[in-house]
C-alpha cells in the first residue's frame, strides 16, 4: 500500500464565489488562481501523486499554460485517478481537511463527497472532506485565504 499527503492554499481575491470539491459556494470574494482555484481538488490531486511518487499538480498542470486557465479542477482529479489505474492501484480512502473562517463547508460536505467519489470511481464512503477554521489566527483566520489538507492510501488492484 502507499500514502500520500497534500496541501493548497489559495487568497481570497475579487469575485462572489469560491469552488471547493466541486462545489460553487456564493461568496463575498473569490480566490486568486490560474484554474477555478479549488483547493480540496488540489490538495487531493497532490495526495494521490504524492503517494505513487508521481510529482505534484503543478508538474502535470501547469499554471503557466493557457490551457488550465480557469479550469474546472475535476478535470485534473480525472486524470490523477486514470494514472492510478494505471499503476494498478485504487484508492483505499481519502480524507480531506479545509481550513478557513468561511465559507461554512460542512453544508456541502456531502455534495463535494459526492462529486470527488464520481472522478475517483470510488464509494462515497471512501472519501472524508471536513473543515475547522483556525480561531480566527494566521492568514486563515484574517481572512485572507483558505487552505486545505489531505491524506490518502492507495492499495493494489
Ligand atoms: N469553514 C468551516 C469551518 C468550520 N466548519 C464547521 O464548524 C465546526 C466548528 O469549527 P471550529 O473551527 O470552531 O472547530 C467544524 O467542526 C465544522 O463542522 C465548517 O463547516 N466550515
Ligand atoms: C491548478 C493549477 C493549474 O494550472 O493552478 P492554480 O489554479 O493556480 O492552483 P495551484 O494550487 O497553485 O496548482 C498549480 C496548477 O497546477
Amino acid at each position: 500500500m502507499r500514502i500520500g499527503q497534500g496541501y493548497d492554499v489559495h487568497a481570497f481575491g475579487t469575485g462572489d464565489h469560491v469552488v471547493l470539491g466541486g462545489v460553487r459556494i456564493t461568496h463575498e470574494q473569490g480566490v486568486v488562481a490560474h484554474s477555478d482555484g479549488d483547493v480540496i481538488i488540489h490538495a487531493l490531486c497532490d495526495a494521490l501523486l504524492g503517494a505513487l511518487a508521481l510529482g505534484d499538480i503543478g508538474q502535470h498542470f501547469p499554471p503557466t499554460d493557457e490551457r488550465w486557465r480557469g479550469a474546472d479542477s475535476r478535470m485534473f482529479l480525472r486524470h490523477v485517478a486514470q494514472l492510478i489505474h494505471a499503476q494498478v492501484y485504487r484508492l483505499g480512502n481519502a480524507d480531506v481537511t479545509v481550513v478557513c473562517e468561511r465559507p461554512k463547508v460542512a453544508p456541502h460536505a456531502l455534495v463535494m463527497r459526492g462529486n470527488l467519489a464520481a472522478d475517483l470511481g470510488c464509494d462515497i464512503q471512501q472519501v472524508s472532506v471536513k473543515a475547522t477554521t483556525s480561531e480566527k489566527l494566521g492568514f486563515t483566520g484574517r481572512g485572507e485565504g483558505l487552505a486545505a489538507m489531505a491524506v490518502v492510501l492507495l492499495l493494489p488492484m
